[in-house]
Formats: structure tokens, sequence, C-alpha cells
């Protein structure tokens, strides 16, 4: 019985820990993004991305940039010699967002890995994500198997300035492949593969999966259910702990994002409450102490930026304009500036 920490846990757990008020790492804090697109002017010229991927054309490593379709097309080869050059000179965006509010959070019941859609709320709150994160370069996008992940980040999807088309990855097999092949380069160009992967899926809630929040916290008490939803180790009865859920979010996302970001292409992960902690555990280096204050709003876009094989937290987008909540790194005020130069 983990009573004690239990206990032990809720005396740290007083003031929860809302990431979207964190506000941390506001490089540039309100500045207006004219001005900063302006100060890195400079930059224009000397494009990072640009000085890598012709490092990595040199070297046949690359296959077609962000056009490609295919996952499986992505070769990244930690041995290359341009890694060294790429690692130090490029970064990538990565945004994670939490569903929208599905039909079961509104019903206040555990839901885990049942599919259940977004309710209004939930579709407007990916449309508000969406035009949060409007102005960032997305290349790649992950999803869990769940419909409301998925139904999240193509909503979102439809704010975005580039206005690339998001596509499904049909991979299960052979056939599914071969009929949703594309053959024309510039639509592919046009497009962003999406990977929807079950490992990202909601921990698994076992046997409270249906059940309703607070008639399980009446019957098997508030700090039972509080331990069974947010410590790091304990199951719910034949469920997923936390840890069991990193076990296979957190290496899907070693195995197959973090390679995606170290070769410069910008990733969003549209997952869920559980999965999210585990993952944002591993980028912020979270104790399993700390990661029990964690807890993530429906719908809020979270900004990291890779770099230099680091994951630095950029903040959060709470307020009404994108540009004055994310600090922009130089290479983001430029994506944004040729979108500006681009779109008027
Ligand atoms: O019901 C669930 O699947 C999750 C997320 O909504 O609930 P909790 O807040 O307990 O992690």
């Amino acid at each position: 019985m983990a009573t004690s920490r239990f206990h032990q846990a809720l005396g740290t757990a007083q003031s929860h820990q809302h990431l979207q008020n964190s506000g941390s790492h506001h490089e540039f804090g309100n500045a207006s993004l004219k001005l900063i697109s302006k100060a890195f002017k400079a930059d224009v010229g000397l494009s990072i991305r640009g000085g890598y991927n012709s490092c990595m054309r040199k070297s046949g490593v690359i296959q077609a940039s962000t056009s490609q379709t295919s996952v499986q097309s992505v070769s990244y080869s930690p041995n290359n010699s341009c890694d060294e050059l790429r690692r130090k000179s490029s970064e990538a965006a990565l945004i994670l967002i939490r569903h929208g509010e599905s039909l079961w959070n509104e019903k206040n019941l555990f839901t885990g890995c049942v599919d259940v859609p977004l309710t209004k709320k939930g579709v407007e709150e990916a449309i508000e994500a969406g035009k949060r994160i409007s102005n960032i370069p997305v290349d790649m996008i992950y999803t869990s198997a769940l419909i409301r992940a998925q139904m999240t980040a193509m909503l979102a999807m439809t704010q975005h300035r580039r206005k690339k088309v998001p596509i499904i990855l049909h991979n299960e097999n052979e056939q599914a492949r071969e009929w949703s092949r594309i053959f024309s380069e510039d639509t592919k160009k046009q497009s962003i593969p999406v990977v929807t992967a079950w490992q990202l899926n909601e921990r698994m809630y076992g046997e409270l999966q249906g059940l309703n929040k607070q008639e399980t916290a009446d019957r098997f008490g508030k700090e039972k259910v509080h331990e069974w939803r947010r410590s790091y180790d304990i199951p719910p009865p034949n469920g997923e702990s936390l840890e069991m859920c990193a076990e296979r979010a957190v290496a899907y996302f070693k195995d197959h994002i973090e390679p995606q970001l170290l070769s410069g292409k910008n990733v969003m992960i549209a997952a869920h409450g559980n999965s999210l902690r585990s993952i944002i555990m591993y980028l912020d280096k979270l104790t399993s102490q700390e990661v029990i204050n964690l807890e993530l709003s429906t719908g809020i876009p979270m900004l990291y930026i890779f770099k230099g094989g680091k994951f630095i937290r950029r903040g959060s987008p709470a307020g009404p304009t994108e540009a004055g909540v994310y600090a922009y790194t130089r290479s983001l005020a430029l994506y944004r500036q040729r979108l500006d130069d681009m779109l008027h």
C-alpha cells in the first residue's frame, strides 16, 4: 500500500502547476514581432537551415525536406559527417497540444483509451489553438490513434497560415500504403504528413474507464482517486500508471519524433493529458514528485525549441495574440516574416 507516498506527494501538490500560466523562458518578452523581425533581418541571408540542407544534399542524406508523405523516406544517420554541424546550427519547433474537450470530459467520466469525439467547445478550443500556432512552422504531425487527438490536430491546422494540407499516412499494410499514394510532387510539397501512433494514446485507465470521476472519489475516497490519477507509479485498477504510459509514449518520442527534430523538422504532437505529461516529464526533466503537480488544460498548445540536443520550453500561448506570448526565436520570427511577405 503506497498511502504514505501518496500523502507525501499530496504535501507538495498544494499549488498545481498549470503550464499555460507558467510563462517561463520568454526570451523576447512582449516585444512586437515586427521589431524582432527587423532586428534579425541580417540573418535572413544566412539561413541556418539552408546551410544544413545543402550539407545534407551533398551527403545524399536528405530525401525531400518537408515534402515527403512517407516517414519511411526520412533517413537519419547519427554518424553522418554533417551531423555535428546540423546539431549545432539547426533548431526545430515542437508543439504539444492536448486535445480539446471531449464528450466524456464534459460528463466528467474517466476516458483513457475509449475513443470519444470532441464536444462543440472542444472543436472551438482546437480552432483557437490553431490560431495561436498559425505562424509556427509545422512539417510533421503526430497524433494518437484516438479521434479526439486527430480532430484537434486537423481542426488546428485549418487555421495555419501556410495552408498546407495535413494528410494521414496509412501504413497499416501494403495495400493501404499503395492505395493512398500521391502522384504529384507539387501536391506532396503542399501537404503535411500526419502519423498516428497508439503509443501516444491516453493512459489506459483500466476499470475506471466510463466511471464518473466524482462518484468514484465519493466511493473510494478523494485521496485514493487522486493517487490513481496523478501518482507516477501507482496504476488504477487493471490500468496503466503514468510510469507505464511513459514506457511506451516516451520511447515512441525518442525513437520516432526526436530523429525528426534532429533532422530539422518542425513537429506538432496532438495527444492526451497523461501521454503528454509523461513526454513533458522527459523534456523538462521533471522528477516523479514534480510530475504529480503537472496539469494540462484541453486545447492549449505548448511550444518547445529543440536546439543543440536540448529542449527549451518557450512558454505557452495563453494570451490573445500569439506574438505577445510566444518567445519567438530568430528562425520563428523569420518564418513569420516570410508568411507575412507571402500573404500580403
Ligand atoms: O479521463 C481521462 O482519460 C483523463 C484525461 O481526461 O483523466 P485524468 O484527468 O484523470 O488524467
